[in-house]
């Protein structure tokens, strides 16, 4: 019988951004954003979480082996989002408000991307803060 498990990885990046729309004016950026519309920007340490979900593998006991796992992230997250200005760095940023929810969107896309079985993707989780969180499973 096969048995289905969820596996989950965590990276920690750090990266710089200011909350900005460019289909808003500067007033409106200012009343939407507040101190995180700032033009010099802030920080923060996300963590993020990718979660897997699928079969156990009878003879290697794995869904995957994390070091595929750990691979994927480094080129879908780490390579493009460690230690950049998420705004400049990151063409996706250019059109889209860099906001957690769009940082986990990013991740899932660019997840798939990379994955050799991209189906195998559950979700994503965005810690900006410790206290703001984002969940995104590609809905
Ligand atoms: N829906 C969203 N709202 C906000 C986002 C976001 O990504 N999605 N992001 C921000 C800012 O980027 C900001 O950096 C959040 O910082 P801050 O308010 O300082 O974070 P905390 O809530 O953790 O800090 P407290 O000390 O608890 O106030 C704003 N909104
Ligand atoms: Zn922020």
């Amino acid at each position: 019988m096969a048995h289905k498990a969820y596996l989950t990885r965590r990276e920690v990046l750090a990266a710089c951004h200011r909350l900005h729309s460019p289909k808003l004016s500067n007033e409106e950026n200012r009343a939407v954003f507040g101190k995180c519309n700032h033009p010099n920007g802030h920080g923060h340490n996300y963590v993020v979480e990718v979660t897997l979900h699928g079969e156990v593998n009878p003879k290697t006991g794995m869904l995957m082996n994390v070091t595929c796992l750990k691979e994927y992230m480094k080129s879908a997250i780490m390579d493009t989002m460690d230690h950049k200005n998420l705004d400049i760095d990151v063409p996706y940023f250019h059109d889209h408000p860099s906001t957690a929810e769009h940082v986990a969107i990013y991740i899932w896309q660019n997840m798939k991307k990379y994955m050799d079985d991209p189906s195998l993707l559950y979700e994503v989780k965005v810690f900006e803060t410790e206290n703001n969180i984002v969940l995104y499973r590609g809905e």
